[in-house]
């Protein structure tokens, strides 16, 4: 790693992308360069003048005016500040430094994305250098973005920690500054200023003759054929973006004549496919889950990376010494936020974090922010048996034995091999001694094991969270991926609720979460759980930025969306986004089971219902198996020989009975279903 450098910068509001960049690309196009003088940030200028030159017409209205960035100033001072925080003594100051913490820090980022001044400021990022290898190399096979895996179930395998290979990617990607107090009063400030200024520009935009030509005329067919076959000039498509969005707020105002919505809403969509190089299909789904204005700041977050975190492992010492300690090697950092105890953020390292001695000897690991959230809303107890049902590379594993304080059993389950040898590295370097290793496709539970105290399932998913980490989520996650996923989901969640017992004394939870933010691998998924688990209800995550629980930490969960409805419960779950608070797109669910899963909940119809458009599994138990070696037929009984039904009836009946109370399951309540299920 490069001396002095820097590792994160407060998510601020979207960052304008370089004039530079701007420049690269006209020039590959083959257009004239015509790069911009220095300008005052409040200088306004016409998007004509910006393709001056270039020859093309300019479909954003001559008087439509951009103003240019009022945010970007404002914001480089901060981050030369923040850079600058921790203090050369190695005390870094305890401030927090994930925005969007409280409801009025909300507001303020709600107010700094302002899509007119987003516009001209310089991006930095590219000033950074990327991270050299460190020693553990990236062979270990444990590559949180292993879309690629073998198996096929590690097709979808998004994860928000790091293991090994993880941290050198996430190193790569250059971030400055957090936050502090003093950054804080700035940006209300800023953000007062930025809503005077939008009131202004509100205020001109009332003139009729200030509402921006952003649709195509419908006598201009040539034209639009021509461009289509032009490489799109990027200053151009931003400008519309943002205008079209201006539009999209206040419709009434701002629309021309004749023009409808949805025609605005396409044309938007395509400039953002175009600008930021989403498939269609993607970038639609993630627009409807905000208003115009919030999308921007969606599709513009995930094009910087979120601030490099690592956990302390309490298992191997305390924040204040690990800070110390790093501080001592030149890392400069901050802790991470009031929520978090042990999170701490890094701003800048001269050494490769994941070589340090400290590393090496298990005092941190390398761990998304919001990968802690699932941990703490499962609020595991000492002496508890708890099922990570996904635990590779283990980053929740590993925070779990930590808050077990490694008392108790923890199975850390995951059926990718591969991925599992991340996960037992991390086990052994953090020092957890409560955890065991399976493999097995977690669907199958709670068969091999059940009547857990809690259960963790952090599940495959798409990654439209991690868009930031892994770009190839823009074009590569079909439709298909969105009917599948959703589909493995619920299946998992239904075996992760039958694998919890529900007379747990100390617990009894379940909680859900992914690195997604699509309302189908999320809310569906919990409403599906809901329907066919009458026995669980949705509880608060706990997630608080507070130590009284007072400010809920995230957003609340969709209730309804696109003409579906939920259960009202459903606002009892979170969704973190990166736009927000500076995090990976997550969300957390967590679920109380208050009894029994009834047997007929569990019956082979219910795992039909969820199997019907899953690929065809031999279910058969390999032990009553035994193939004929000369014709090849199955032959039944198996080698086993099979049971002596008689003689070992009494025997059954017990272990079937003690089998289904392990499971959390009644065998009372529908014997005979009951009695098939175990089988
Ligand atoms: C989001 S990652 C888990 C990250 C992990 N919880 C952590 O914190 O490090 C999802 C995991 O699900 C696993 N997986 C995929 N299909 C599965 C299945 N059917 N049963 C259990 N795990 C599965 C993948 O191998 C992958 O490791």
């Amino acid at each position: 790693m490069g001396a002095g450098r820097r590792m994160a910068r407060k998510q601020g509001p979207p960052e304008p992308l370089s004039e530079e960049h701007f420049a690269r690309l006209k020039r590959k196009a083959g257009l004239p360069v015509d790069l911009p003088q220095p300008q005052d940030n409040k200088r306004r200028r016409t998007a004509k003048a910006d393709v001056k030159g270039t020859g093309k017409k300019s479909s954003v209205k001559q008087k439509s005016q951009v103003k240019a960035a009022t945010v970007s100033k404002p914001l480089k001072e901060k981050e030369s500040k923040a850079s600058k925080a921790p203090k050369a003594n190695g005390k870094a100051k305890t401030k927090d430094v994930i925005p969007g913490l409280d409801d009025s820090s909300d507001e303020e980022l709600d107010d700094e994305f302002d899509l007119e001044n987003a516009e001209l400021s310089d991006g930095d990022d590219s000033s950074v250098p990327a991270l050299g290898d460190d020693f553990l190399g990236s062979d270990s096979g444990s590559s949180v973005f292993d879309s690629d895996d073998d198996e096929g179930d590690g097709k979808h395998v998004f994860s928000e920690d790091e293991d090994e290979s993880d941290a050198e990617e996430t190193l790569t990607a250059a971030n400055i500054a957090g936050l502090s107090r003093k950054l804080d009063r700035q940006l209300a400030e800023e953000a007062a200023a930025n809503a005077a200024e939008l009131a202004e520009s509100a205020l001109k935009t009332n003139i009729d003759d200030d509402k921006p030509h952003i649709l195509d005329d419908d006598d201009d067919e040539s034209g639009q054929k021509t461009n289509a076959l032009l490489a799109p000039d990027m200053q151009l498509l931003r400008t519309r973006i943002t205008e079209n969005i201006r539009v999209l707020g206040d419709f009434s105002n701002l629309a021309e004549e004749g023009r409808s919505r949805s025609e605005y809403t396409a044309q938007l969509i395509k400039d953002i496919c175009a600008y930021y190089g989403y498939s269609e299909y993607l970038a639609l789904k993630l627009y409807n889950l905000f208003t115009p204005r919030e999308a921007f700041a969606f599709f513009e977050a995930n094009e910087t990376a979120r601030p490099v975190v690592i956990r302390t492992n309490t298992l191997r010492t305390n924040r204040r010494d690990l800070s110390q300690a790093l501080t001592n090697r030149g890392v400069k950092l901050d802790v991470v936020g009031k929520w978090s105890k042990v999170g701490l953020q890094i701003y800048e390292s001269n050494v490769p974090l994941g070589a340090t001695p400290e590393y090496l000897a298990g005092h941190y690991i390398l761990q998304a922010a919001s990968s802690f959230l699932p941990c703490i809303a499962l609020d595991p107890q000492e002496n508890e048996r708890v099922l990570d049902m996904a635990a590779a590379p283990g980053g929740k594993t590993t925070y779990l034995a930590a808050l077990m304080k490694n008392t108790g059993v923890i199975v850390a389950n995951d059926p990718n091999k591969a991925r599992s040898k991340g996960l037992i590295g991390n086990i052994h370097r953090l020092g957890a001694r409560n955890v065991i290793v399976s493999n097995y496709d977690a669907r199958e539970f709670p068969k091999p094991m059940g009547g857990f105290d809690r259960v963790l399932l952090d599940a495959p998913c798409s990654g439209t969270g991690v868009i930031a980490k892994d770009p190839s989520v823009k074009t590569n996650k079909t439709e298909m991926d969105f009917m599948q996923l959703p589909h493995t989901q619920k299946q998992l969640l239904l075996a992760a609720i039958d694998s919890v017992n529900h007379s747990s004394k100390s617990g009894g939870y379940v909680v859900y979460s992914t690195c997604s933010v699509t309302v189908e691998e999320n809310e569906q998924v919990v409403q599906y759980a809901l329907a066919r688990r009458p026995n669980v209800k949705l509880v608060e995550t706990g997630l608080s930025v507070d130590k009284e629980g007072l400010h809920k930490f995230g957003v609340e969960g969709f209730t309804s969306f696109m003409g579906k409805k939920f259960d009202a419960s459903l606002k009892l779950t979170r969704r973190y986004y990166p736009h927000k608070y500076n995090v990976d797109g997550f969300y957390v669910a967590k679920f109380k089971k208050i009894g029994p899963t009834p047997a007929k909940a569990s019956s082979s119809a219910d795992k039909a219902a969820a199997m019907a458009d899953d690929e065809p599994v031999d279910r058969t138990p390999i032990s009553d198996v035994e193939v004929d070696d000369d014709s090849g037929a199955v032959k039944a009984g198996g080698a086993f020989g099979g049971w002596d039904e008689e003689e070992d009836k009494e025997y059954m009946e017990k272990g079937r009975w003690n089998a289904m109370r392990r499971r959390g399951l009644d065998p009372r309540s529908n014997k005979k279903a009951a009695k098939k299920q175990a089988e």
